[in-house]
């Protein structure tokens, strides 16, 4: 077995959907590191837009959108880790961002319980980015929430542009009842120093079993083909999952994804846009898409978190790149027949 210091360190990047995970992400390889990092990215939703929006220079990022990668813990993860291990040499350090919706006990699991993995690989942190803005509301009704926050050992409590001082205190007070050991930072587009958050050492496996005492139950009576989740109705509730770890999932969220591949018309898809956000904010909890307009020779990326929007030109679509619309809206009881008749009448005809 390698030495702790041989293997490879992996920081798991979580966070509830749209905290921020992305923007730390970004922040973190645009910076002038010298190292080569991989990243895999595990988005909820059938369309890949992360991917698409992770702007590093040579970053190699790897995609798992089979699903979610607290379920296909033991299927994607495992094997593009082993992939990335028969490289060795060739990446300093690897980050997993999960999606917003994961829990995190069974991705942390991975570098503990499969074996190959642990041979070469080694948790270092659970960072979790915590928005200060909605965080309060959604450890109130979606679990994951929680448990992202339990299992950090670094949290980047986001967002802080969007409260006041006594809301900043009364989440972060939330946060600290849950969780007073991990490392705290309160930032605006989580701007945090690359070495408060990666290469920190950090996991603390003792904290860990406290929480779940199970961590360590492998087991591999857990078929993955015969799992299935409806992601359309039920409410939440706990996977056993044969291997000893009980996992949460909201079977209440649901994703809508719509593409065009005729161009958009700039002048009815913004409007339309800003009316269902403002109209049907509560229910979708998170909105994004890479637009391609009609005479825009530039990508166009929007991000939204219930109402509050944020859009710009990104770059020029390249030559030969598909000029493809695509957008993923996530969300309880979405308006799935509204949301796809108002997208179509944005279609330049
Ligand atoms: N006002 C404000 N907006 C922020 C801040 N940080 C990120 N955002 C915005 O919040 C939105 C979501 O950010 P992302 O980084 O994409 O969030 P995420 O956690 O990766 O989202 P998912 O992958 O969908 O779960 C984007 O529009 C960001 O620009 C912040 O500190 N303040």
């Amino acid at each position: 077995m390698a030495e702790a210091s041989q293997k490879i360190p992996v920081t798991v990047l979580t966070g509830y959907l749209g905290a921020g995970k992305t923007t730390l992400l970004n922040r973190i390889l645009s910076e002038n590191h010298g190292k080569k990092y991989a990243v895999i990215v595990n988005e909820f939703g059938e369309i890949g837009i992360d991917n698409d929006l992770i702007i590093g220079a040579d970053e190699e990022v790897f995609e798992m959108n089979n699903g979610c990668v607290c379920c296909t813990v033991r299927g994607d993860l495992v094997r593009i880790m082993d992939g990335l291990m028969k490289r060795k040499g060739k990446f300093d350090a690897i980050i997993v961002e999960t999606t917003g919706l994961a829990d995190p006990a069974p991705v942390a699991q991975t570098f503990f319980v499969d074996e190959d993995v642990q041979k070469n690989a080694r948790l270092d942190a659970v960072v979790t980015v915590a928005d200060a803005k909605w965080l309060s509301d959604r450890l109130k009704d979606a679990p994951e929430a929680k448990n992202q926050i339990a299992f950090a050992d670094v949290i980047v409590l986001n967002k802080t542009d969007l409260v006041s001082k006594p809301e900043l205190a009364e989440v972060e007070a939330r946060i600290r009842g849950i969780n007073p050991y991990a490392k705290l930072h309160r930032t605006e587009r989580c701007q945090v120093g690359i070495a408060d958050v990666l290469e920190r050492g950090a996991f603390d496996l003792d904290r860990i079993l406290e929480i779940e005492p199970d961590f360590l139950e492998a087991g591999d009576d857990h078929d993955h083909d015969h799992h299935h989740h409806d992601h359309d109705h039920h409410h939440h509730h706990d996977h056993g999952h044969g291997h000893g770890l009980k996992h949460y999932h909201d079977e209440d969220m649901q994703s809508l994804s719509l593409r065009s591949e005729k161009p958009l018309d700039a002048t009815k898809f913004m409007p339309w846009l800003q009316q269902l956000v403002a109209t049907e904010g509560q229910k979708i909890l998170r909105s994004k898409g890479i637009l391609a307009f009609t005479g825009d020779d530039d990508r166009y990326v929007f991000q939204g978190v219930h109402m509050m929007l944020e859009g710009d030109h990104q770059r020029k679509w390249k030559d030969g790149e598909k000029r493809e619309s695509r957008v993923v809206f996530i969300g309880r009881e979405l308006p799935e027949q509204a949301i796809r008749d108002g997208f179509e009448q944005c279609i330049t005809t």
